[in-house]
Order: C-alpha cells, then sequence, then structure tokens
C-alpha cells in the first residue's frame, strides 16, 4: 500500500508523461522526472502545468500536505534516487524498453516497483529485461492520462500479487479507476477493443465506403457516444442479443481480419506523417490549430467526466 512518502520516477516524458507526472504530483507524491531528451525535458517542463490546469478544472484537489514536487533529472539515476516506484514511459519497442530496463537494474533497490504503461506489450516479455522480475507490473494509462481515469493494471507470468495490489492501490488513491485485467494477452483489454475497431476505421476509409471525417463523426456521435453511458455487455442486454446473433451471424464474416497494418497507415509513417506530432498524419495540422485542438479536447472530455461522474448536468 503507497503511503504519504511514496516518491515516483516517471522516465519518458513524451506524449504520456507530463499527463501522468501532473496527475501524480495532484495526488501529492514528489515526483521525479528524466527524458533522454532535452527537448523532450523542456517540452514537459511547459506541459506539467497545463495538465495540472485541466486537473484543476477536473475539481482534482491535492492532499492537505499539498501537491508533490516535480523535479526534472538529466541522469537516470538522479531521477530514480529515493524512488519507490519507477513508471517507464518510453516508446512502445521491446528493444528500447529492454535497455531502460538494463539501465535501471543497477540503480534500483529489489523492492522499488517498475511500472510500464506499454499499450500493449505483454509484461511477460518485459519481465525478462528486469531482475526481480515480481516487481514489474503493467500500469497502463489511456491518453491522455491526465483526463481519463480507467487505468488497466496487468500481472505478468512473474508479477508478484502485492506487486497488483500496491499499484491498484495507488491508483484509487489517486480516485481514478483500476481495472485488473486477468490475463496478459497483447494489448491487454482496452487496445485490444480499440485495435479492432481501428482496423475497422481504417479498411472502411480504404475501401471507400466513407471518408475520413464521416468516419469520424458516425463512431463519435453514435457508438462512441453510446458507449460512454452504457457499455459493450450492457449493451448488447440493451440491443437484445437476438439482435446480436442474427447480425453477428452474416457480419462477423465480413468484418476486416487483416493480420497486418493497412497501407493506409504504413504509407503515411514511413513518410513521417505521424499525426499531431509531426505536423501532419491523416490530417494536416498548424501549431495553431494543434494548441487550439488539445484545449478544446481537454474542455469536452472535462465536461463529459463531470457528468458521467453526475457532477454536473
Ligand atoms: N500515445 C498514446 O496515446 C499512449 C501511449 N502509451 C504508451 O506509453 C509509452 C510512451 O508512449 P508516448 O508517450 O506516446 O511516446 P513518445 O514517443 O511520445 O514519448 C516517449 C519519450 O521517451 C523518450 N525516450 C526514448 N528512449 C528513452 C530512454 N532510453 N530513456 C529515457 N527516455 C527515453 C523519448 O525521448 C520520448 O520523449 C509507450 O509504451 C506507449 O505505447 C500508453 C497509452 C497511450
Ligand atoms: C491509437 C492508440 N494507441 C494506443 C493507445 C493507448 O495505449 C491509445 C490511447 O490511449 O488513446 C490510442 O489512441
Amino acid at each position: 500500500m503507497p503511503d504519504g512518502t511514496l516518491t515516483v520516477a516517471v522516465i519518458g516524458l513524451g506524449t504520456m508523461g507530463p499527463g501522468i507526472i501532473a496527475t501524480l504530483a495532484r495526488g501529492g507524491m514528489p515526483v521525479r522526472a528524466h527524458d533522454l531528451s532535452p527537448a523532450a525535458v523542456e517540452r514537459a517542463r511547459a506541459a506539467v502545468p497545463q495538465a495540472a490546469a485541466v486537473l484543476d478544472r477536473l475539481g482534482v484537489a491535492p492532499p492537505t500536505t499539498g501537491e508533490g514536487a516535480v523535479s526534472f533529472h538529466d541522469d537516470l539515476a538522479g531521477a530514480v534516487a529515493g524512488a519507490g516506484l519507477v513508471i517507464e514511459n518510453v516508446p512502445e519497442k521491446v528493444e528500447v524498453k529492454a535497455a531502460v530496463y538494463r539501465a535501471l537494474d543497477p540503480l534500483l533497490p529489489a523492492g522499488t516497483i517498475v511500472a510500464s504503461d506499454t499499450s500493449g506489450i505483454p509484461i511477460t516479455t518485459l519481465q525478462g529485461f528486469l531482475s526481480h522480475p515480481e516487481r514489474l507490473v503493467g500500469m497502463h494509462w489511456s491518453n491522455p492520462p491526465h483526463i481519463i481515469p480507467m487505468i488497466e493494471v496487468i500481472a505478468g507470468e512473474k508479477t508478484a500479487p502485492a506487486t497488483v495490489a500496491f499499484i491498484t492501490d495507488l491508483v484509487r488513491s489517486l480516485k481514478l479507476l483500476p481495472v485488473v485485467v486477468k490475463k496478459d494477452v497483447p494489448g491487454f483489454v482496452e487496445n485490444r477493443i480499440l485495435y479492432a475497431l481501428l482496423r475497422e476505421a481504417i479498411d472502411l476509409v480504404d475501401q471507400g465506403v466513407i471518408d475520413e471525417e464521416g468516419l469520424d463523426t458516425c463512431v463519435s456521435w453514435g457508438i462512441g457516444y453510446k458507449l460512454s453511458v452504457v457499455g459493450p455487455m450492457r449493451l448488447l442486454d440493451m440491443a437484445g442479443l437476438d439482435i446480436y446473433q442474427s447480425v453477428a451471424g452474416f457480419l462477423n464474416a465480413d468484418l476486416s481480419a487483416r493480420r497486418d497494418v493497412a497501407g493506409y497507415v504504413t504509407e503515411r509513417t514511413r513518410a513521417g506523417k505521424l499525426g499531431i506530432k509531426s505536423g501532419e498524419g491523416i490530417f494536416p495540422y498548424t501549431p495553431d490549430q494543434i494548441a487550439a485542438l488539445q484545449a478544446e479536447r481537454a474542455r469536452r472530455l472535462v465536461a463529459v467526466r463531470r457528468i458521467l461522474e453526475g457532477r454536473d448536468g
């Protein structure tokens, strides 16, 4: 069980880092942040207060002891000094994560818990790169991490139950929603659902069934809107399992079952068109548009969450 003295190190300060840092600090924990890129550190220095301002709008108050201090460290050793928890948040490549774990090993006491924010690399795979694998666990936040309250907690084959309990208690102490995933499958739960949806969405655009804007309108104002209130299992009962039986009977065989990544995406990633992070992906973005888009998305997500939590509306 985390106590009031827990210091957390966050390694990797890109898309996910600043929101995670702000959330932990708002929970009263000192946070020590590190990225090998000085540019990423500078971006994070600006992004953490921005995420904290969103937490204000969400009504997330620090404990009476106050907000945790955030410090930035050029070196990994300095970042993890005194940390009881290290959150690994580097790119989704096994070799990159493995290198971080190998670098962490001599720096950490055996009992220091290491939580990976991996989107779906099996935790058991990652446990092969860290001594005392019982202390490694998946702690999968969703983007934006300072707004989405659900966090998946995933044990690898060698993860100790106490490690899982530690992270689920920590998530609860932040008044967030831990979901313990019972099997260490690739993609866990959230991303298996999301990637099945994205595979179908990309396929529909690729086939010319609908254009990108139309796809987003259809999903955001149809099933996406509905799923924010009624989960898939409850939706089956709401629609009627007989309806699912009939429709799935012909539709399942027609859904995309591709095992590779659609050329629609590969062409863009190979061209460096990565999305907001590169200024263009499926859509083009100017810096002003990015700032406005991120502010508006935060505003809407905050408003929806407040309503779903029964605080507004
Ligand atoms: N982007 C998303 O929507 C989500 C990503 N994740 C997962 O979180 C992890 C991080 O993802 P992002 O923040 O999107 O990645 P990112 O690419 O935006 O940021 C990664 C950061 O790690 C830094 N880095 C790379 N190697 C490093 C090293 N050896 N030591 C220290 N820092 C290093 C990079 O400089 C970069 O700033 C990945 O495992 C990803 O799958 C999880 C949930 C959502
Ligand atoms: C496309 C995509 N891939 C992975 C994740 C999370 O691991 C997200 C997300 O959190 O939204 C995502 O959108």
